[in-house]
């Protein structure tokens, strides 16, 4: 059995980063940036009023002070003369500040009649102008590699960047083997379960950036898994979920050698997610994820979901673990690195009793991984552990 880091360690090393692409900018959201992109434009391209009101001289700006209304600057629509002594023009949000003028008095400010205004109230310091690339210039650049959200799309629309260069989503393959597993809707035999792993992991992993292909379900037979691997081989990434075990129907290390797996590692010193195991099969990376549902799940979150991250060029350095308070007491760890179920309630952090591995309802309950290193020694409430918000 290996440690979960040189596990880590392995895995990492079966994927490079993906290839780049150029998609138009509203198929960029929650996509990677894949090289810096530079603004083609200042914004504002102009000076421009912040509020609704009179653009004048501020020279000539106090209370009681009158001017003459030459024009109307409004956005879309620039006054193209200038602003003399004692003339004001009217303008409006986002408009551009005409020549002459250096000050926009607010209209709440201002008493109007006929063409002649009035500053009615003392206006303040603020000149409400937004100076022209006061927000970026030609040039300011989003670096990459960046997961690019909501605010970053606007951004690269308001620089003009209809085009965006992104890394190729990565093709992930999840084969569920197993008789007793039929589809979440179909009516199970007695005997049969609902495959629920397959689709953990799909939201999980589409959530992270890739694209998720769920092969049909691999009955306990060699020739099934072989027809699943076969439609999987095009997939950057082809899970197994199941079948890693060493029971008589565990067939997924077996298959995978007969169809010239290099295994990289079998069996990981972790709790859950002992029986993983990875390689490469053909040009796939591969791993076989154990049944039990919140082992797949644990290992999706601490294996796959760092693969995905260096295929998609993003960083892969472990985040650094969080730590809390015990609520109560727990006793010493096993030989195992253990990824225990709890819950952070802000203050501290409650462990749950039951931590078998097939309890789906506790991995829902949980918003923590507590993370308990082989052997780790009985700890006192208040003590601090480490863990992983999931
Ligand atoms: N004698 C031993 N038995 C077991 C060992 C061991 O070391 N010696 N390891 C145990 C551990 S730890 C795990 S984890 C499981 C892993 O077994 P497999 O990967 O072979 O998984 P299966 O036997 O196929 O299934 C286990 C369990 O999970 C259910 N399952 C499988 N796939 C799905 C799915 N897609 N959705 C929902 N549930 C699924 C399956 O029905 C079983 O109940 O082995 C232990 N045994
Ligand atoms: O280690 Mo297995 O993955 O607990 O249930």
């Amino acid at each position: 059995m290996i440690s979960v880091s040189d596990a880590l360690d392995t895995l990492l090393d079966l994927v490079s980063p993906m290839a780049a692409e150029t998609v138009p900018l509203r198929a960029a959201a929650g996509r990677v940036l894949a090289e810096p992109v530079s603004a083609k434009r200042d914004q504002p391209p102009f000076a421009a009023s912040a509020m609704d009101g009179y653009a004048l001289k501020s020279a000539e700006v106090e209370k009681d002070a009158m001017f003459k209304v030459i024009g109307e600057s409004a956005a879309g629509h620039g006054f193209t003369g200038r602003v003399g002594a004692g003339q004001a023009v009217r303008i409006f949000t986002g408009a551009p500040i005409p020549e002459g003028a250096d000050f926009v008095v607010i209209q709440e400010d201002i008493s109007r009649s006929g063409n002649l205004i009035t500053i009615a109230n003392h206006p303040g310091t603020s000149t409400n102008i937004r100076p022209k690339g006061g927000d970026f210039q030609i040039g300011t650049t989003i670096d990459a590699p960046r997961v690019l959200g909501s605010a970053d799309i606007a951004l690269l629309a308001a620089m003009n960047i209809a085009q965006v260069p992104v890394r190729k989503q990565p093709t992930v393959a999840l084969i569920s083997t197993g008789d007793e597993l039929v589809l979440p809707g179909d009516t199970p035999g007695p005997d049969q379960i609902i495959a629920s792993n397959t689709f953990g992991l799909d939201a999980l992993l589409t959530a992270a950036g890739a694209r998720v292909r769920i092969l049909p379900i691999a009955r306990d037979t060699e020739s099934d898994l072989r027809t699943a691997f076969e439609l999987a081989q095009d997939a950057d990434l082809i899970v197994t979920i199941g079948g890693a075990s060493v029971g008589d129907h565990d067939l997924v290390a077996g298959v995978t050698e007969t169809l010239g797996m290099s295994r990289a590692f079998y069996k990981v010193a972790m709790r859950p997610g002992k029986p993983l195991m990875a390689g490469t099969l053909g040009q796939s990376a591969m791993v076989g994820l154990p049944g039990n549902p919140v082992s797949a799940m644990v290992c999706g979150h601490i294996f796959i979901l760092p693969m995905l991250r260096a295929m998609l060029g993003l960083a892969t350095d472990t985040p650094a673990l969080l730590t809390a308070p015990l609520a109560h007491p727990v006793s010493e760890n096993g030989p195992r690195q253990h990824y225990m179920r709890g819950r952070f309630d802000g203050q501290s952090v409650h462990v749950f009793d039951d931590q078998d591995s097939a309890r789906l309802t506790l991995l829902a309950e949980a918003n923590v991984l507590v993370v308990r290193p082989p052997k780790d020694g009985a700890r006192a409430t208040g003590e601090r552990v480490n863990y992983l918000p999931i």
